[in-house]
């Protein structure tokens, strides 16, 4: 499936490449504003953070929601208290786009992710020319020399790498490439199974000091409590918000959750 999505990917990389050149997109980067400082954002000893994704399909169960208006949910998830947004870009499964990430950078302040299948620097720089401060670097997808050259790549622009990894032998490739956040996907982009206790597995084998996510099937407040304890600093929840008929109201309850004062103990 990775691969699938990944040749995707490049097929219509090659198309921008062609459209935009890639100095042209460095032009673009150079005039956008900085790019947000998201760790120490992300890591808070009282409570843990709440990404909110914008996710119109997922290869898994198809098309989601109708998102007539990605600028106004996300602006819905920044008044319900959210972090950052993340922001799915690959059109082919995800139905997504930068369009999304432009309406999206217009209407809030908080830092944003470009949520995509990163294989080529044209699209970190595309990534900052459109406003993200976070882009998603999945070691699946990368060999070690690319994946430690992309994070380079990404923190010298001002950006945060979230580097994702399925188990304890990814862990090891992102700490070595540099990485200061770090997500544990409970799906597994092979089968698109989701396994809740992943997170719990391979989180104690994350180095101290680096940022831990857990991401995907995040159901609600229970779940956040369940990843908190198990070391999260963070949570990245798309399905269980957009289609969701309150999702303003339902990221309040996740950060109210990720703020429980039972946290504080295991948080410290
Ligand atoms: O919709 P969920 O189960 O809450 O998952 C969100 C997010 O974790 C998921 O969209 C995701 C995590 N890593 C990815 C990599 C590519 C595309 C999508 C993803």
């Amino acid at each position: 499936m990775l691969d699938e999505i990944v040749a995707g990917v490049r097929e219509d990389l090659a198309v921008r490449e062609a459209a935009t050149p890639l100095d042209l997109v460095k032009e673009r980067a150079a005039r956008v504003p900085g790019a947000k400082e998201c760790v120490s954002r992300l890591r808070d000893d009282e409570a843990v953070a709440v990404i909110a994704e914008v996710k119109r399909s997922s290869p898994s169960r198809g098309p989601l929601a109708t998102i007539t208006d990605p600028a106004a949910l996300a602006a819905e998830y920044e008044k319900g208290g959210a972090h950052c947004i993340s922001v799915l870009t690959e059109q082919r499964r995800f139905n997504g786009s930068l369009a999304d990430l432009d309406a999206v950078r217009g209407a809030v302040d908080i830092p944003i992710l470009r949520k995509d299948f990163v294989v080529s620097p044209y699209q970190i720089w595309e990534a900052r020319a459109h406003g993200a401060d976070v882009v998603l670097l999945i070691v699946a997808a990368l060999e070690q020399t690319v994946l430690t050259s992309f994070v380079e790549r990404v923190h010298s622009l001002g950006m945060t790498a979230l580097v994702e990894v399925h188990d304890t032998e990814e862990v090891a490739r992102a700490a070595d490439a540099g990485a200061r956040v770090i997500g544990v996907n409970a799906r597994d982009l092979k089968t698109l199974e989701v396994d809740r206790d992943t997170f719990a597995r391979v989180a104690p084998s994350i180095p101290a000091g680096i940022v831990k996510i857990a991401e995907s099937g995040v159901r609600g407040p229970h779940d956040v409590m369940d990843f908190a304890r198990a070391g999260a600093d963070a949570v990245l929840v798309g399905e269980a918000l957009v289609t969701d008929d309150a999702p303003r109201q339902s990221v309040a309850d996740l950060v109210a959750a990720g703020a429980h004062p039972s946290l504080r103990a295991v948080r410290r």
